[in-house]
């Protein structure tokens, strides 16, 4: 368990200790890194819950209707839950001076306040007023495509999943993948080995390699492999909003 404490909030929300130097490090040598332990297992089976809450969200997406793969999730309708609410709120100024950093290294014009909601005012302003943040759900066969959660120009490089079932127990196979295209190079997988409550905190497009000769650009996609048995659910945490 890492050792920083980074207690909060208003909803009794803790978000767990966490070290964010190892967060800085890990994404930046390996496009991903795991906060163990961020939600307890009763925070879990509530979320995992409201799935069938249809007042709780805006949209309801079937994949296998969009070839995105097999398996249902929905988008949350504002006011987001509050646990959602401060989950989104209280990652983000840590994950800023990341995607600053990145940004720098890549050549990007955005810069991110230190401040989700000066960032949520921009993407709003810019016409992505829907919020982001969804609950997946898959059963027995169910697999999420390699994909990316771009959804109009403001686009935040880091996201978050979190996952809401345990492993070994509520469901087999069902892993949380990423590939990482490199430049004039075969593409290389990973696999994020997560328990229930990790967060997996990742790339959502480009991110900046440091090569002998400066920084080049690698581009991420995220997925999940197919479920042997079992149920999963998984709460996704992205930080601009949708056109
Ligand atoms: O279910 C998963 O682990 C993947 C979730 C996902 O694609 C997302 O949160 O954007
Ligand atoms: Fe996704």
């Amino acid at each position: 368990m890492r050792n920083i404490a980074t207690r909060v909030h208003e909803a009794g929300v803790r978000v767990r200790p966490a070290d964010w130097a190892t967060v800085s490090t890990e994404v930046d040598d390996q496009g991903w890194s795991v906060l163990p332990k961020l939600l307890s297992t009763q925070e879990c089976d509530a979320l995992a819950r409201r799935f069938d809450r249809e007042e709780d969200f805006r949209s309801h997406v079937v994949m296998a209707r969009h070839g995105f793969g097999r398996g249902e999730y929905k988008y949350f309708a504002y006011p987001l839950p509050p646990l959602v609410e401060n989950l989104r709120t209280n990652l983000y100024p840590h994950l800023a001076p990341i995607a600053n950093r990145w940004h720098e290294a890549m050549g990007g014009d955005a810069r991110f306040p230190d401040d989700h909601a000066a960032f949520i005012a921009r993407c709003h302003a810019a016409g992505q007023t829907r919020p982001t943040p969804l609950l997946l759900q898959y059963g027995e066969d169910d697999y999420n495509a390699l994909h990316q959660d771009l959804y109009g120009e403001h686009v935040f490089p880091l996201q978050i999943a979190i996952l809401l079932s345990e492993p070994g127990k509520d469901f087999e196979g069902g892993e949380f993948v990423l590939t990482e295209q490199r430049p004039r190079m075969q593409s290389r997988a990973m696999v994020v080995p997560l328990s229930q409550g990790d967060a997996v905190v990742f790339a959502v497009n480009n991110r900046p390699v440091q090569g002998k000769r400066g920084a080049y650009r690698v581009k991420l996609r995220h997925g999940v492999s197919k479920l042997r048995a079992g149920h999963r659910h998984t709460l996704g945490i992205i930080f601009h909003d949708a056109t």
